[in-house]
């Protein structure tokens, strides 16, 4: 890079110390601290059979706010459901603020005292999941719109409670149910080894602090009571209190007429909570007054509980839509005209309709089945198969109006293994029947879109509008009753999320080239006003082109939007969110080019540049306001300034000086390390061409010539950029041992100071560097 270019990338450090000045407050998420910190980029659990040494994994990327503008303000009713063994099963719907949410460790407690399981008692809640089995890490988790959790403890729960518990959530949605319970099913699994063990969130069995008997419980528990009992004032008087209060067969019953009393001893943000008695006899069975013994016992520990009428004109007042969810009774979510049917290219409707000539009816085949249950990922129900089948022919890939049956689409479509899965979707391979062309079929649930039908119409109008080779492309969609279904293109090397689990960091020439992909595609969306809105290495998927070289596809256009003046929603995923979204001045398209900055960082030194040590949200957030960059040595300290000097450049706070998406195609760095890639992809492919062909040995020699000339002229072992420096193929390969390396022996120690690189430490996320303060921080060069 020409000096005057390092000039023009050097003076960022000013700026963000102005901008610093005046950070305005963020309203909308300010109380969500004591969130973990979301911390997507580890190394693959499985992958480091040392992982039990080392402190727990951070959570994993279930969390981010995407959908904060609509869960944040408005009271969210959401069913939590606690087996607990014996046929019991305790449930609560609870109407709640996000706002008033102090913490995710408070909400467990407070659901946990709610459930009838104080906070001292060892089966008190420890975690929650959603009905299919994802454990909710943080607030945000909780908050993205799932209307049921089941609450677990710590010790390992039975099968056939879950399916108790989903029967009780779900009792005529068989399917959804039967989907659900496989979830549970895998979770439940015992884990072949210790490290997949460690990751499936129960350890095989009980563990040793949870191999206490009953009477042990017992006993425990006891002694706590005589305890609380004599430390009056002690803050353990006030668990007490709330103990009896719960336990109190008075406070339980039912409360005078047309009043209910509210559960006092919670929290103002659970004030409005409905703790629900079941009329089925099961619950009723755990309801009763307070046995100063029996009650100890999980199984046997009342719950408050309030009287039928009042439970009715709840009901009411929440209005039946709120309710029935959970029930099976909602009307499924309207789909727009323009959702329906199915929307190809001109081109390939014709195509379609010559090939898909509706057979006769026929009898079930097993195959048939089979595809069913592929599809829906559900066990296949006979009946409704069979009248599917019944109603050929019905699926007219042309119009666009009339919904289409699962039969119809098993018709077009062989729908094989899953190749991902996001919160809406699983996504599988497919191929079309009529020309054997491989696809990937996005599988949406319509009902866990209810209240977000916004994010399938970007997707198909968006995305569907879309022809970029950096940007997956969709060629058709169908919508059954129950699901939709987007049929893209397929890529076939995995997400850039799943690709830095398992490598950590990457080379600077490699990084170069997924920078240059991801600003191509984001320079082409800009152009056409489209925001991405959650750019993060989820949503980019990997195409490989040669050994360790990667093409990057951006998808996932769900909160896309076209943008033609100052956006001011709140949403996106917070270790890449930009600061305008946070400071609600209004944002554009420079939101996306922010979060590639962070995308670069990461990619770079394997964790991202904006931390809280205590993976507190409200911190992360000021952080990111600020804008202050660190390069902490010695992760840093193999990277280019030029790089480096990118980093700032997309890194600046202020989204009017921070580089365009085509200014980063551009940026001299990129050109000269996708083009150093590129060189070597051609090399890679020529060889392999050669080989196959077994022809012409002259001419792919020339070829190499020619590219490791080029390489040389932009590369150098540690990715410099340089003239005619001597960096050839295998230094390049080098350069990435020596990543590996740091990589292996990098991250941060527990007490925060970066470890000296070896080969047995496995570098764990969830420490936190110390990036903000010590000695070790470093301003910006
Ligand atoms: N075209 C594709 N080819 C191959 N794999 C894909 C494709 N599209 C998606 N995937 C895989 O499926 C995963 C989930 O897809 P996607 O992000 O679109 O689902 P989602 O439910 O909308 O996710 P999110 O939770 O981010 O909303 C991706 O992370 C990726 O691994």
């Amino acid at each position: 890079m020409m000096p005057s270019q390092r000039a023009r990338y050097g003076c960022e450090a000013a700026r963000n110390t102005k901008w610093r000045t005046a950070v305005p407050p963020v309203p909308l998420l300010k109380r969500a601290g004591g969130a973990p910190q979301p911390w997507p980029i580890q190394p693959h659990p499985v992958a480091h059979v040392h992982r039990s040494h080392f402190p727990p994994p951070p959570p994993l990327p279930l969390f981010h706010t995407r959908h904060a503008e609509e869960s944040a303000e408005r009271p969210h009713l959401v069913t939590i459901i606690r087996p607990c063994g014996q046929s019991t099963l305790r449930k609560l719907t609870v109407l709640l603020n996000r706002r008033g949410v102090v913490s995710f460790e408070q909400l467990l407690l407070d659901i946990s005292e709610a459930l009838g399981f104080p906070r001292w008692h060892r089966a008190r809640v420890t975690r929650l999941y959603t009905t299919h089995a994802r454990e909710v890490k943080g607030i945000c988790d909780f908050f993205r719109g799932e209307v049921a959790f089941l609450a677990l403890g710590k010790v390992r729960p039975e099968l056939s409670g879950v399916q108790e518990a989903l029967e009780e959530l779900f009792p005529e949605q068989s399917h959804y149910r039967a989907d659900a319970l496989r979830a549970w099913e895998k979770r439940l699994r015992p884990a072949p080894d210790k490290a997949a063990k460690a990751d499936s969130g129960y350890s095989e069995g009980t563990d040793s602090s949870e191999t206490h008997t009953d009477q042990e419980a017992h006993q425990d528990t006891d002694a706590h009571h005589v305890k609380n009992h004599n430390n009056a004032h002690t803050s353990t008087q006030h668990i007490d209190a709330h103990q009896l209060d719960n336990y109190n067969p008075d406070v339980q019953k039912c409360h005078k007429k047309n009043s209910c009393r509210k559960p006092s001893h919670l929290p103002n943000h659970l004030q409005r909570l409905r703790v629900r008695g079941e009329s089925r006899e099961r619950l009723t069975s755990v309801i009763g007054p307070f046995k100063h013994d029996e009650a100890l016992r999980e199984e046997e520990i009342p719950f408050p509980t309030l009287c039928e009428e009042c439970l009715t004109r709840r009901a009411k007042r929440q209005g039946p839509e709120r309710l029935t969810p959970l029930s099976g009774r909602v009307p499924l979510p309207p789909v727009l005209r323009k959702q329906k049917g199915s929307s190809y290219a001109d081109q390939e409707v014709r195509e379609l309709n010559v090939h898909n000539s509706p057979p006769p009816p026929q009898p079930i085949s097993k195959e048939e089945k089979s595809v069913a249950q592929l599809v829906s990922n559900q066990l296949p129900d006979e009946g409704q198969i069979h009248k599917d089948i019944q109603r050929r022919p019905t699926f007219d890939l042309s119009s666009d109006g009339s919904d289409v049956t699962l039969a119809d689409i098993e018709r077009c479509y062989e729908i094989g293994r899953a190749v991902g899965d996001g919160n809406f979707a699983v996504v599988r391979e497919c191929r079309r029947r009529d020309n054997g062309q491989i696809l990937a079929v996005k599988i949406v649930e319509r009902s866990k879109l209810i209240g977000r039908e916004h994010m399938m119409q970007n997707e198909l109008s968006l995305l569907g509008s879309l022809r970029h080779p950096g940007i997956v492309r969709l060629f058709a969609h169908h919508h059954t009753h129950t699901h939709s279904y987007l049929l893209m293109e397929m890529v076939s090397g995995g997400d850039l999320f799943e690709a830095i689990s398992e490598r950590g960091t990457f080379p600077e020439a490699e990084t170069g080239l997924m920078v240059s992909d991801v600003s191509g595609a984001l320079n082409y969306i800009h152009c056409k006003s489209i925001v991405h809105r959650d750019l993060k290495p989820e949503n980019l998927l990997i195409e490989r082109v040669a050994s360790g070289i990667c093409r990057l596809k951006l998808g996932d256009f769900g909160l896309a939007m076209v943008v033609t003046e100052p956006v001011f929603t709140i949403c996106g995923t917070p270790t890449y969110v930009a600061p305008e979204i946070l400071c609600e001045t209004g944002y554009g398209v420079a939101v996306d080019v922010w979060a590639l900055g962070v995308i670069l960082y990461v990619l770079l030194c394997g964790f991202p540049p904006f931390r809280s040590q205590d993976r507190d949200q409200e911190e992360l957030f000021q952080l990111i306001k600020q804008g202050q960059l660190h390069f902490l040595p010695p992760y840093w300290d193999p990277i280019s300034e030029e790089a480096k000097g990118l980093v700032r450049a997309l890194l600046q706070p202020d989204p009017a000086v921070r580089l365009t998406a085509e200014q980063t195609l551009l940026h001299p760095w990129v050109k000269a390390m996708a083009s150093g890639c590129r060189q070597r992809a051609l090399i890679d492919k020529t060889q392999r061409d050669t080989k196959d062909a077994g022809a012409e040995p002259d001419k792919p020699r020339q070829v190499q010539r020619q590219a490791q000339t080029n390489a040389a002229e932009t590369m150098t072992p540690r990715g410099h950029i340089s003239s005619g420096g001597e960096a050839t193929h295998t230094e390049f390969s080098r350069h990435e041992d020596k990543q590996t390396e740091i990589r292996l022996g990098g991250g941060l120690d527990e007490d925060k100071t970066p470890r000296q690189p070896s080969k047995k430490t496995i570098r764990t996320t969830n420490t936190q560097p110390a990036a903000q303060s010590g000695p070790q921080c470093q301003s910006p060069a």
